[in-house]
């Protein structure tokens, strides 16, 4: 019977090794951000984002988070320049999120968590799938955006709005002629590192691509995001709140940036 893994006591990421050894390996994500030891690197190019609203799908609560899954089966949501070679297609985003607002984020920034972070995961066109590109060193890239107590942003609420629909685990519903490139920040300057899967099975296959800009969420809207649940309409409700992997050993990686 497979253990399945969460963010409990028994099944959360202190145990996630237990079953998938590679917790343990030598580029986990997410990690601690320390600016003053990124690396400036000026052959790094600008993050080239090409979202096709049409492209989006559906919003799925699975039971870890909840993600609005797009379209891949064309070039018309793509990630192309930044520190990758090639294309990498648009698959879902999601995110993760503390209990209260003082802690949520998956990636810190020295040693400062965000109240929620934001993860659009792409796979990498030299594979035929997301499935096959998700165990390949070069398989994803996963751009990570930081949201920051403020005004409420009318964007996410969009996405917000339909959270009652998909509130137990299992659940989804339609969900499309969504803009992601309106949950992102001006500007595109990004901390980039190799890493992996934040969440079992934690292949290392992630190019990541933190932004160093930080978009808004409200107290209100925070609200939102802890009414949703982990558990099934048939089970005992647990709210979904908490679900973010701590900060994992650097072991010698170099992280670098594209802004000065
Ligand atoms: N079925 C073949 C093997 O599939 C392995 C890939 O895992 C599939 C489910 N997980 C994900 O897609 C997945 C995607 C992104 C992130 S995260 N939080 O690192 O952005 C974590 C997990
Ligand atoms: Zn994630």
């Amino acid at each position: 019977m497979s253990h399945d893994w969460g963010y409990g006591d028994d099944n959360g990421p202190a145990h996630w090794g237990e079953m998938y050894p590679v917790a343990n390996g030598t580029r986990q994500s997410p990690i601690e951000i320390i600016p003053s030891q990124a690396q400036y690197d000026p052959t790094l190019k600008h993050l080239k984002l090409k979202y096709e609203p049409s492209t989006a799908t559906e919003i799925i609560n699975n039971g870890h988070s909840f993600q609005v899954g797009f379209a891949d089966d064309t070039n018309k949501s793509t990630l192309s320049g930044g520190p990758v070679t090639g294309t990498y297609r648009l698959k879902q985003f999601h995110f993760h999120w503390g209990s209260r607002d003082d802690h949520g984020s998956e990636h810190t920034i020295g040693g400062i968590p965000f109240p929620c972070e934001l993860h659009l995961v792409h796979w990498n066109t030299k594979y035929p799938s997301f499935s096959e590109a998700s165990d390949k060193p070069d398989g994803l890239a996963v751009v990570g955006v930081f949201l920051k107590l403020g005004s409420a942003n009318p964007s996410l609420q969009k996405v917000l709005d339909k959270l009652s629909a998909i509130q137990s685990k299992g659940k989804q519903a339609e969900f499309t002629n969504f803009d992601p490139k309106t949950l992102l920040p001006h500007h595109l300057h990004y901390w980039t590192y190799e890493g992996s899967l934040t969440t079992p099975p934690l292949c290392e296959s992630v190019t990541w691509i933190v932004l160093k800009d930080a978009v808004s969420v409200s107290h209100a809207q925070m609200t939102i995001f802890r009414s949703l649940l982990f558990s099934t309409e048939e089970e005992a409700p647990k709210h979904m709140q908490d679900n973010f992997r701590p900060p994992q050993p650097l072991k010698g990686r170099i992280v670098r940036c594209n802004f000065k």
